[in-house]
């Protein structure tokens, strides 16, 4: 029993990987899945093709990792959040596709909610904005929209949960019905003070508490693979959210460490520690974590385009073939132009929140071309993390800037975190392991297994790969952030 199996369910993949007693990953597999939309704004992914790539991806790893299943200790899941899903709990058959984190269709349910003064109440309690991103407006347009679907949930016939829940619901073959806190603080129905679902939220919303799942700590017992699955049975026993674990992974356990990934979107947490700090600047309170009842808060900063610009140059404008050669078009791009994107494809996350806006341009001339645009949108990232830092900044009172722990497929480029750290004026530390969300959801169940160590010895195989040292003289930093805010206020004005 020396092993442990980390599922990694993101937006556009799932990826099992198998970590040895000495948290090394040993072997993964990987498997991409459809997603669908159906409009505009609308994403959604079938929950039974995500089932299906988890079971099979998790397999592949145990085979290539060469191990017998029951030498597993634990199995770590850690997933994209929000996402939705019904099922029924007869059948377990979902009752519609999954209605996905990026997906807009209740944007206007949300602004009638912050008409009516709902806002309030619900950042109250949740930490959150009343916005679309989040689970319950999603949940309740599923039990309006679905036949029969509000009758069979007021009978107790219909379970609703993140896909940490459903994969979980389909690993113990129905028995559980569970989720983590991590998890659930996204949901916009649960009370991240009091720990428990928010009857308030659920009867204006006209959710049914019996859909709700049982909300437990991130390293727990959830239960026990069907041993149908693997030829035996497996724990399952660290759950988080794919940010949270990635909070974990790079082990931002103390109070003021701070990391952001970099994969399709961005998202930046703050470990605030037993502080519930209100943002005054429109970040979110979150969970970062709880471990043996004790939770610990998070500042956090969101936003959905971050990779994805970089994949636009590809498949949009079709200028480059692969991601890495947007870091020769930069360097080669003309320092006298001033090529601005605010990528606002799907509107803007934190600390704007606004989700009419579209992508802008700045700064054309006749001699723009490929190069210009790979690095404005390299720099597009850099600008929208110091919108995040500056609204972290005058939330949270301690006076020293953090460092900034990096992670994320888009870290890979070297341009990409030197201009990062420029424009922030503050270093930053890109970790040896890359695949910390799935180290975090590894060391939540190893830690339960009592295979792995505390927090504070975990917390010591952190290793550096680079550390990334601001060069930018700071007249020009803040010229160009100047720039950057004027291009952000015009994109706004225009919707
Ligand atoms: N060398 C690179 N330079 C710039 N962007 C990159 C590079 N390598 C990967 N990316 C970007 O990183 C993203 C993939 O990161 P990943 O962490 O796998 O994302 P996700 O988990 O959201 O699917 C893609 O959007 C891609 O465009
Ligand atoms: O699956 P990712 O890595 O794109 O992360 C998605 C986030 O959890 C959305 O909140």
């Amino acid at each position: 029993m020396t092993y442990i199996l980390a599922i990694d369910q993101g937006t556009t993949s799932s990826r099992a990987i198998i970590f040895d007693g000495d948290l090394r990953p040993m072997a993964s597999a990987q498997q991409e899945f459809t997603q669908h939309f159906p409009h505009s704004g609308w994403v959604e992914h079938d929950a039974t093709e995500i089932w299906e790539s988890v079971l099979a991806t998790s397999r592949k790893a145990i085979e290539k990792a060469g191990i017998a299943a029951s030498d597993i200790a634990g199995i770590g899941i850690t997933n994209q959040r929000e996402t939705t899903l019904v099922w029924d709990r007869e059948t377990g058959e979902p009752i519609h596709k999954a209605i996905v984190w990026q997906d807009r269709r209740t944007a206007e349910y949300c602004r009638q909610l912050r008409e009516d003064g709902f806002e309030e109440t619900v950042t109250a309690r949740t930490g959150l904005l009343v916005d679309p991103y989040f689970s319950a407006t999603k949940l309740r347009w599923l039990l309006e929209n679905v036949e029969g679907a509000r009758e069979k949930a007021e009978a107790g016939k219909l379970a609703f949960g993140t896909i940490d829940s459903w994969l979980i619901w389909k690993l113990t073959g129905g028995k559980a019905h569970v989720t983590d806190a991590t998890n659930a603080a996204r949901t916009m129905l649960y009370d991240i003070a009091k720990g428990r679902w928010s009857t308030t939220i659920a009867e204006k919303l006209g959710v049914p508490m019996g859909m709700l799942p049982e909300v437990k700590d991130c390293a727990a017992e959830f239960g026990v693979t069907q041993p149908d699955h693997f030829g035996t049975e497996i724990p399952i026993l660290g759950v988080a959210g794919d940010q949270q674990a990635a909070t974990v992974g790079q082990a931002c356990f103390k109070p003021g460490m701070l990391k952001s990934t970099y994969g399709t979107g961005c998202f930046a947490l703050l470990n605030t520690g037993d502080q519930m700090v209100r943002s005054e600047n429109r970040l979110l309170t979150t969970i970062a974590y709880q471990l043996d009842g004790k939770v610990t808060y998070a500042l956090e900063g969101s936003i959905f385009i971050a990779g994805a610009v970089v994949q636009w140059l590809r498949d949009g404008l079709k200028i480059i073939e692969a991601a890495d050669q947007t870091q020769s078009l930069a360097d080669a791009a003309d320092p006298e132009q001033e090529v601005i994107i605010v990528p606002a494809f799907t509107g803007l996350g934190a600390p704007y929140w606004n989700p009419d806006c579209r992508g802008a341009v700045f700064g054309l001339t006749r001699n723009s071309g490929p190069a210009e645009f790979a690095r404005a949108a390299l720099e597009s990232v850099g600008f929208q993390t110091r919108d995040l830092l500056e609204a972290m900044q005058a939330d949270w009172s301690d006076d020293a800037r953090p460092t900034l722990r990096v992670d994320g497929g888009m870290t890979a480029s070297d341009w990409a975190m030197q201009f990062l750290s420029d424009i922030l004026g503050a270093p930053v530390d890109r970790p040896k392991v890359l695949e910390t969300t799935a180290l975090g959801a590894a060391w939540l169940a190893g830690y339960k297994a009592g295979l792995y160590p505390e927090p504070e010895e975990f917390a010591k195989s952190w290793a550096l790969d680079r550390n990334f040292i601001a060069q930018m003289t700071e007249e020009r930093r803040e010229a160009r952030y100047a720039a950057w805010k004027k291009a952000v206020q015009a994109t706004i004005a225009a919707v």
